[in-house]
């Protein structure tokens, strides 16, 4: 790097010479300071070989970091860092994982098919006058990378798009995954303040989550190909999103899923509560704020906002089981104070869906019925999965999972009832807890012979209840047709004393 500094040193003394001569040329025509001028810069870049490109820390979008200096910053504390003499080590703001990387001031060299290329990490100095607008408390730094000019082809066409690439991979190799929540409407006033966030640490996968087997290795399938499609998106013109509707009743896993997605395909999570949200434009400004690979959570989009635009207070009335089916917001009153359903509708797929790169969008719900049929139409919401009560092959993964029993005298009959019987994943999961770790063993048998008993004490809920229910309904026909026999009694009264009036008799 020192045969660079004397070549850049001679080209900067080279330029203040000349900054200097039409300082005090000034009575020289001004034709032949311009002339001097030019050849003085060419003489410096015929005796200075070297090139160099700058990468700002902040680039156009003043506000935020330039993704190239990010890639950049990836990169070199990947690739490079070893090599350099100051390193930095810091923890990573979520994670508790070092992060080391190349500290102010440094060089560090990194050959690239053949060609030597330096990179120097520094901060520009400070106009104290300026009055940083964007609460970043440090100076902007900036890379620059320094090279022979007979490589600048190589450089700018496959060197820097390298480095752009392999620095996105690294910086998604170590980053921490987030789960983000929305702030009440108005709470922030910064852009940044619109999502909140906290590491995500689910644990569900998809080998614990307890399923049919096939219908898991479709999921699967759908979530590896859309992963993969950006080709195909671009080449169809569409948005690269996916929109899964999960429904079911309580305690089926539909927020397992979700978490279990997130983790297979490495997302982050926003779970976006609309009830907090205050109108549409606050629904736009939520999206925009999103990045791309992650999953963009609505749960109980039935009971989110109702038909008059009240916000969730219905959830109560959604699982009583009220009678009149309800949407889930109103079609057309957009009043500037309420999200809406066409509002919601140009959220997932309009003009601003295409913005950011993959995106998942998922609806959870225990009533489907109760949905808008635009809300879920293919196209919006492309699958809908159904999480329904536990099977005997959903059973299996939990008694594996949670007892780690494959196979036991007591599964054939736990099998018959389970297709007997509807039992959500949840309440066979909370059976299967064992009480003790040391006797784990001798646990399983207790386990699975509670499950049984709750399996036959719920069957028989199951048969009163339905007795109960057919009674009642037998008890509203008999009244009904009492009511309808009195009425026929009275009618045939009425009409015979009218007979009798008009002396027909
Ligand atoms: N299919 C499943 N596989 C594994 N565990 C499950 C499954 N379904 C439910 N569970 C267990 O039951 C608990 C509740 O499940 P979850 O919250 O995913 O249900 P849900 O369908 O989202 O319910 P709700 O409709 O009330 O939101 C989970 O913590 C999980 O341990
Ligand atoms: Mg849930």
């Amino acid at each position: 790097m020192a045969v660079v500094d004397k070549w850049t040193g001679l080209g900067s003394a080279l330029a203040s010479f000349l900054f200097l001569w039409s300082m005090v040329q000034r009575h020289v025509p001004v034709t032949l300071s311009h002339r001097v001028a030019t050849w003085a810069n060419k003489l410096a870049s015929y005796l200075n070989p070297y090139l160099e490109i700058t990468i700002s820390e902040y680039g156009a979008e003043r506000f935020r970091r330039s993704d190239l200096f990010l890639a950049a910053e990836a990169y070199l504390s990947d690739a490079c860092a070893l090599r350099a003499r100051k390193l930095k080590a810091e923890i990573g703001r979520d994670s508790s994982n070092l992060q080391v990387s190349v500290g102010d001031n440094d060089e560090v060299t990194d050959d690239f098919q053949g060609a030597t290329v330096w990179w120097y990490v520094a901060k520009k100095v400070p106009r104290s006058n300026v009055i940083n607008l964007y609460g970043n408390q440090d100076e902007p730094r900036f890379y620059r990378v320094v090279f022979h000019r007979r490589h600048r082809d190589l450089v700018v066409a496959k060197y820097l798009p390298h480095v752009l690439r392999e620095g996105r991979a690294v910086t998604v190799r170590n980053r921490q995954r987030r789960l983000f929540t929305n702030n009440p409407s108005g709470g922030g006033r910064g852009r940044g303040d619109v999502w909140s966030h906290v590491a995500f640490e689910h644990p569900a996968t998809f080998d614990t989550l307890a399923m049919d087997p096939e219908e898991k290795e479709e999921i699967l399938d759908d979530l590896e190909a859309f992963r993969e499609a950006k080709d195909y998106y671009t080449k169809v013109g569409k948005a690269w999103k996916r929109g899964y509707l999960l429904y079911g009743p309580p305690g089926t896993g539909k927020s397992t899923m979700i978490a279990a997605m997130a983790n297979f395909l490495d997302y982050d999570v926003y779970d976006l509560e609309l009830t907090a949200v205050n109108n549409n434009t606050d629904l736009r400004k939520l999206f925009i704020e999103t990045t791309g690979k992650s999953i963009i959570v609505i749960e109980d989009i039935d009971c989110s906002v109702d038909l008059t635009g009240k916000r969730k207070d219905d959830k109560k009335q959604a699982d009583g089981g009220a009678d009149k089916p309800k949407l889930p917001m109103e079609p057309e009153k957009d009043e500037g104070s309420k999200v809406t359903l066409s509002g919601l509708l140009n959220f997932i797929d309009g003009l601003w869906s295409a913005c950011g790169g993959e995106r998942i969008i998922i609806f959870t719900t225990n009533h489907k019925d109760k949905l808008d049929p635009a809300l879920i139409r293919r196209g919006r919401m492309d699958r809908h999965i159904e999480m329904s009560y536990c099977r005997f092959r959903a059973f299996k993964v939990l008694a594996k999972n949670y007892l780690d029993v494959e196979e036991h005298e007591l599964f054939g009959q736990i099998g018959q009832l389970l297709e007997e019987t509807d039992m959500s994943p949840a309440d066979v999961a909370e059976n299967l807890m064992p009480m003790s770790k040391k006797k784990k063993k001798r646990d399983a048998n207790v386990c699975l012979e509670n499950l049984v008993e709750a399996l036959k004490q719920a069957k028989e809920d199951a048969a009163k209840a339905k007795e109960k229910a057919e009674a009642a309904k037998k008890k509203a026909q008999e009244e009904d047709d009492a009511k309808k026999g009195k009425g026929q009694d009275q009618g045939d009264k009425t009409s015979e004393s009218k007979m009798s009036n008009g002396h027909i008799k």
